[in-house]
């Protein structure tokens, strides 16, 4: 069977992204090969997927034929890179497309790296695991329709994708890449404002996550502003007024555009 997907790095996003494209049959397992110095992370993914997997990057890039999928962290970049430069990949029949998932990883630093291989940057976000992620993607200068194709139907097996100019990629990475962490804390910080006022903890749980989850939809599904879905929840002298109040005070709104930069800025540092 040929190798059509590689993964560089078996973490929490290449899983999070092979377990759906397998689940969907984008690509079969016989097809895959997983790249990934842990044992227990390789014996784990062999398992679960039955994939092939390597502790040896450059397998990968010898046997893949479509796609090599990179999922390190960004400080791990450059030793891989140091490692492809004794490999061969150009002389390859057929040259794999690169999509680097890496944050701040600017796509001159990845061709500089793939030297006249075409080269996607994209920035999922872990609810891809459910199918319900976002993912933005750009692409390099040696990129044709097929790559671009392929990396479509990639990250829209795990949710919806956008197309976005490099200059824009760790803004994307500030707030999208990085946003399920800050929902999950709001999630968390409800509940416990609700278990604070006297809910029991399990009730108050779900009570936070249902909110977030309807609030989501409601907005997703009647394309309303979410200024509008506010107006509506607050009633004159009610409530939600007297804790919206409790959040401007706080600084609620600041914090989190301050969050989305503060995440942007650290994004284009990884990238230097
Ligand atoms: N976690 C997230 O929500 C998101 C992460 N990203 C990006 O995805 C990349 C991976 O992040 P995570 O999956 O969270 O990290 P992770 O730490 O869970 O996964 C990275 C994996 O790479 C492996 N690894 C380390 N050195 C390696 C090497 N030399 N060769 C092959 N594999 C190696 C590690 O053992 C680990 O399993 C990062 O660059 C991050 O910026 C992008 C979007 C969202
Ligand atoms: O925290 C990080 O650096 C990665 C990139 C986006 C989400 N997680």
């Amino acid at each position: 069977m040929t190798i059509k997907f590689g993964l560089i790095g078996g973490g929490v996003m290449g899983e999070a992204l092979l377990s759906r494209l397998i689940a969907l049959g984008t690509y079969q397992s016989s097809e895959v090969i997983v790249s990934e110095p842990l044992s227990s992370r390789l014996d784990f993914l062999k398992q679960q997927y039955d994939v092939a997997v390597t502790t040896d990057n450059s397998e990968v890039f010898t046997q893949v034929k479509e796609v090599v999928f990179l999922a390190v962290k960004p400080q791990v970049f450059s030793a891989i890179a140091q490692e492809l430069a004794s490999i061969d990949i150009l002389n390859k029949e057929h040259s794999p497309l690169i999509i680097s998932i890496l944050a701040g990883v600017p796509l001159s630093q990845l061709e500089a790296a793939f030297v006249q291989l075409p080269v996607i940057r994209a920035m999922p976000n872990t609810p891809a695991t459910v199918g319900a992620g976002i993912t933005a993607i750009c692409s390099g200068a040696y990129t044709n329709a097929k790559h671009h194709q392929i990396a479509q139907q990639i990250f829209s097996a795990v949710g919806e994708v956008v197309e976005v100019s490099e200059g824009l990629m760790d803004a994307v990475t500030g707030l999208s890449g990085s946003g399920p962490a800050y929902v999950a804390l709001l999630v968390e910080a409800l509940a416990d404002g609700g278990v604070s006022a006297g809910l029991p903890r399990a009730i108050a749980n779900q009570l936070a996550l249902q909110t977030v989850l309807g609030t989501a939809k409601l907005l997703h599904e009647t394309k309303m502003h979410p200024a509008e879905l506010k107006d509506r929840v607050t009633s004159p002298g009610g409530t939600t007024i007297a804790g919206i109040a409790k959040l401007e005070q706080a600084g609620f709104r600041s914090a989190l555009i301050e969050a989305v930069k503060a995440a942007t800025e650290r994004s284009q540092e990884l990238g230097k």
